[in-house]
């Protein structure tokens, strides 16, 4: 079975889309996203638009503030200071990775826990080690919403999360933890990586390597999720599970693109909306 992050990250946009209608017939203040990009990086030049895409569609607004590579912490500091105070932004967020010369957690920390809609500031990410109501970093709660779609209960289950960032790795370790799961994050220092994934009954790979995982690192009737955005010898966008090799050995699987990308999206439009609520 194909888990269609294009298709659910659809559904979860409409049902959004609607609820800001509604604030609109209200007469209340319109949700707003604001989405910093510092530098030239084409890749993060196209995940920016799709973000802004999506706004769009949900009918909420946003803001792009583009700067290039030389601007400094400093300014980006007092960039992000502003945005905490005005009144009309519900979400921030400063597209990663940034150039060199400034420091990432330094950023993050910056942005008020209230509008932190990537979920990365640490008082969201105590919350969500003590399971508290939170910001909740968007590609792990897509994970579960795909996990929700095909109905698979975690309660007891083994998860084998390999990678251990803390954007996709960490989070989404918790959240299984959370439904119950036996969980284990492998990563590049782990002996013997092929006995741990094999005794998944969901394989998490999140390590950035192009078609790393072949079906020799899967259990038969395994569930896939692919978090991988690579590309592959022929420039093609590839996830880090070689899709072609493992489908048929597993129970269901999410491809690379409209998978899992999609998701991170809609569940960003989620999170600004709750930032908003909250505010
Ligand atoms: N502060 C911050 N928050 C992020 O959430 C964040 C970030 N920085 N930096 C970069 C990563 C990456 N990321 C993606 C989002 C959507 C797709 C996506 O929509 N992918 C499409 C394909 C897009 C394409 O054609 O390249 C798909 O998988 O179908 C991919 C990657 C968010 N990130």
């Amino acid at each position: 079975m194909l888990i269609n992050g294009k298709e659910i990250s659809k559904q979860i946009k409409e049902d959004i889309k609607k609820e800001v209608e509604l604030l609109k017939e209200e007469g209340k203040r319109i949700p707003c996203l604001a989405v910093i990009l510092i530098g030239e990086d084409p890749a993060s030049q196209v995940y920016v638009r799709n973000k802004i895409r999506a706004c769009e569609f949900v009918g909420m607004k946003s803001m792009t503030i583009s700067k290039d590579a030389s601007f400094t912490q400093e300014e980006l500091l007092a960039l992000i200071d502003s945005l905490n105070k005005n009144e009309e932004v519900d979400g921030i967020l400063v597209q990663l990775p940034v150039p060199d010369h400034i420091d990432e957690q330094a950023i993050i920390e910056a942005i008020d826990p209230i509008k932190d809609v990537d979920g990365f500031h640490p008082s969201n990410v105590a919350k969500l080690v003590l399971n508290e109501d939170g910001l909740v970093p968007c590609t792990p709660q897509g994970m579960m919403c795909m996990l929700d779609a095909i109905n698979y209960d975690l309660d007891g289950k083994e998860v084998v999360v390999v990678g251990r960032s803390n954007i996709v790795g960490k989070p989404v370790s918790l959240l299984c933890l959370h439904r119950n799961a036996t969980v284990t994050i492998a990563h590049s220092h782990t002996g013997n990586l092929r006995d741990v994934t094999k005794r998944a009954d969901v394989l998490i790979a999140a390590i950035g390597k192009p078609k790393f995982f072949d079906s020799s690192y899967v259990k038969e009737g395994a569930v896939v999720l692919d978090v991988g955005m690579n590309r592959d010898e022929n420039n093609k966008l590839c996830g880090d599970v070689d899709f072609d090799d493992v489908v048929d050995k597993v129970q269901a699987i999410t491809p690379v693109p409209g998978g899992v990308g999609p998701m991170t999206i809609a569940l960003l439009m989620s999170n600004t909306l709750k930032s908003y609520k909250a505010r």
